[in-house]
């Protein structure tokens, strides 16, 4: 994996979560982008080699909703940046992760994403995404 391409922050108020870190980073987001198929509104701040991402659910039926119910407001998940998200998904489930799709899915900002199964990352949810040619 190369680098922590961003931190996912659940947050119940997009728009004051942008205000929040806004002023906490010196910068506006760069980005606002809607996620149908997560259910999600995301913002991205870029900071360093990184970015932050914030998420709002958009339907009640979101993962980042029943996170917000069960967790609060948060940490949610470490995305990190791979080459070539098919063969790294084939490495994880050889080694016995469990990933939460068998096919890379549409991200947000131009991504091929797949996630890891907390239970099996010390509790962390891991994303893994590549860069859409
Ligand atoms: C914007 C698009 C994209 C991007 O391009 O960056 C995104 O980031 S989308 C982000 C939102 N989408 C996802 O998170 C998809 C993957 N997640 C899932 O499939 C589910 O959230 C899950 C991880 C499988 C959990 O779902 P489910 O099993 O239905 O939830 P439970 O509430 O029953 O939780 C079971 C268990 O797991 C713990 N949990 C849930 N979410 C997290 C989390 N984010 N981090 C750590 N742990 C998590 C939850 O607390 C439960 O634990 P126990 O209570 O101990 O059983
Ligand atoms: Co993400």
């Amino acid at each position: 994996m190369e680098k922590v391409e961003h931190i996912g922050i659940a947050v119940k108020d997009l728009a004051r979560a942008n205000e929040l870190y806004a002023q906490l980073l010196n910068t506006q987001p760069y980005k606002t982008e809607e996620v149908p198929s997560e259910k999600v509104i995301t913002s991205f701040f870029k900071t360093g080699e990184t970015k932050i991402e914030l998420l709002a659910a958009t339907d009640e039926t979101s993962v980042i909703a029943k996170f917000l119910q069960k967790k609060g407001e948060g940490l949610h998940h470490i995305a990190f940046a791979v080459d070539d998200i098919q063969s790294e998904m084939q490495r994880l489930k050889q080694a016995g992760f469990t990933l939460l799709n068998e096919t890379p899915k549409e991200g947000a900002d131009n991504k091929l994403i797949c996630f890891v199964h907390p239970k099996e990352t010390n509790g962390v949810l891991i994303e893994l995404c590549q860069e859409r040619t």
